[in-house]
């Protein structure tokens, strides 16, 4: 995959958005977002069918915005509608069983360590994510924070693989993200609880280039 398709990777669930999530995306949308991710979880997050009707309803909007559609760990939901790929952690399968699963897709990765890092090239991932960069709220059981440091040492070892940096990243702090080497930025919150979501993405996208 193209690594600027990581430069402004916005990331929301229904739980992370004040207005209905079709608007939030659409809106980030409308600010130059490269990339998105359904990733529904945390208090109140949809189940089942419900689920299932939203992401096929973000999935248009952002195929008819031509951007990457990507589930966060329901490997069966992303297969089942033909999503453009899937994001997994440590905890989920491994990327090499969710790579054939998912053939031609975009398969990423969440790593905390150069060991990490390694094995998901190795199984075949298309970019990785690594963090908290900073401190945030919006996931509770994350590893420590990590700051920019692995993703120089990332970088240093294989430029060219893509890497997006993920956690707490703010307007203010999404500048030494890209500066420590990273392909762009993974945002939940700086994006979905903006009073303008697309003029966040839009501050973002400028940053980014
Ligand atoms: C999914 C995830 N993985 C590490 S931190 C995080 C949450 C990022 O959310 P925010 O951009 O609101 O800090
Ligand atoms: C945990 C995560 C790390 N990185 C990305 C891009 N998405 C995630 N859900
Ligand atoms: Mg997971």
């Amino acid at each position: 995959m193209d690594n600027k398709q990581l430069a402004v990777y916005f990331i929301a669930g229904t739980p992370n958005c004040p207005k209905s999530i079709e608007q939030t995306l659409e809106e980030a949308i409308k600010g130059g977002i490269t990339m998105f991710q359904f990733r529904e979880k945390g208090k109140g997050a949809l189940v089942g069918e419900a689920k299932k009707e939203t992401a096929l309803r973000l999935q248009l909007i952002c195929r008819e915005a031509g951007i990457p559609f990507i589930v966060n760990d329901d490997i069966e939901l992303a297969i089942e509608i033909g999503a453009d790929g899937v994001h997994i952690g440590q905890e989920d399968k491994a990327a090499s069983i969710v790579r054939d699963k998912i053939k031609g897709g975009i398969v990423g990765v969440s790593v905390h360590t150069m060991e990490e890092f390694e094995e998901a090239i190795k199984d075949g991932a298309d970019y990785v994510g690594t963090g908290p960069i900073y401190a945030t709220v919006t996931k509770s059981d994350t590893r420590p924070v990590a700051g920019t440091s692995l993703i120089r040492r990332m970088k240093e070892r294989y430029p060219e693989f893509p890497v997006v940096g993920i956690g707490g990243i703010t307007l203010e702090t999404a500048g030494a993200v890209m500066e420590a080497g990273a392909d762009g930025v993974s945002i939940i919150t700086a994006i979905s609880m903006a009073d303008d979501p697309a003029e966040a993405a839009a501050y973002l996208k400028k940053e980014m280039q």
